[in-house]
């Protein structure tokens, strides 16, 4: 039976995923734009707070559960807390802030640190809109990323720039590992039950 003829998916995936970066950075404002969330206020982020997205891809919905932390030192052990379990991080600097570039070093090392997790990470030069403030380059960005081994985006929360393609490039990567690893656990549960099948045959 095709279940998507139905309207409803056949698989259902959660996923989380933390924004990270220094305070001020538009960690909020990028999140916000994201799920379309008109709120205008711009308040520093107190703690930790999530928003929810639901999308499908083939079909398997996923559900992002987006948590974003706080950049203020004040709640570095707090913000760094939420990032166990994390399949995915946007990592955000602002290109009109230099120390928040050189800081993105401080930020990766506290995603290393999770000991035997995996997740996938995007860097994001966010506030490209201000180019007459920049103070660092888009090709520092594209090499720090590129050191990293991850995909680079310079993005306007303002702007509405590259917002969804840095999500969807980050969103896509996580799918197709769940996915892949989805298709050897049914190969596995497959073999196991054509053992039994011949067993019981016999
Ligand atoms: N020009 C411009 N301003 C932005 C952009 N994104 C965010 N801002 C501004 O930057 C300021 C900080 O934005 P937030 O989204 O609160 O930053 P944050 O990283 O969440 O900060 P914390 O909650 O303290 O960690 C606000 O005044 C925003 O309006 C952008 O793309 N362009």
């Amino acid at each position: 039976m095709d279940a998507m003829a139905h309207g409803y998916p056949l698989k259902c995936f959660l996923v989380k995923l933390v924004m990270a970066g220094d305070s001020s950075v538009g960690k909020t404002s990028v999140l916000r734009r994201y799920v379309d969330d008109p709120d205008p206020s711009f308040i520093a982020t107190i703690g930790i707070d999530f928003k929810i997205k639901t999308l499908t891809i083939d079909e398997t919905m996923l559900k992002l559960q987006i948590w974003d932390t706080a950049g203020q030192e004040r709640f570095h052990t707090l913000s760094v807390s939420y990032f166990r379990g994390a399949q995915g991080f946007v990592l955000v600097y602002d290109i009109t802030n230099s120390d928040s570039f050189k800081n993105i070093e401080y930020w990766m090392k506290d995603i290393q640190k999770r000991e035997g997790e995996d997740a996938e990470i995007i860097l994001l030069g966010n506030k490209c809109d201000k180019e007459e403030a920049r103070a660092v380059s888009k090709e520092k960005g594209e090499k720090l990323a590129w050191e990293y081994g991850i995909p680079f985006f310079e993005t306007s929360a303002i702007n509405n720039i590259n917002i969804d393609q840095a999500f969807s490039t980050l969103v896509e990567a996580i799918y197709s590992k769940k996915a892949s690893l989805q298709l050897a656990a049914d190969t596995v549960n497959l073999r196991e039950s054509k053992k039994k099948d011949s067993c019981c045959n016999t």
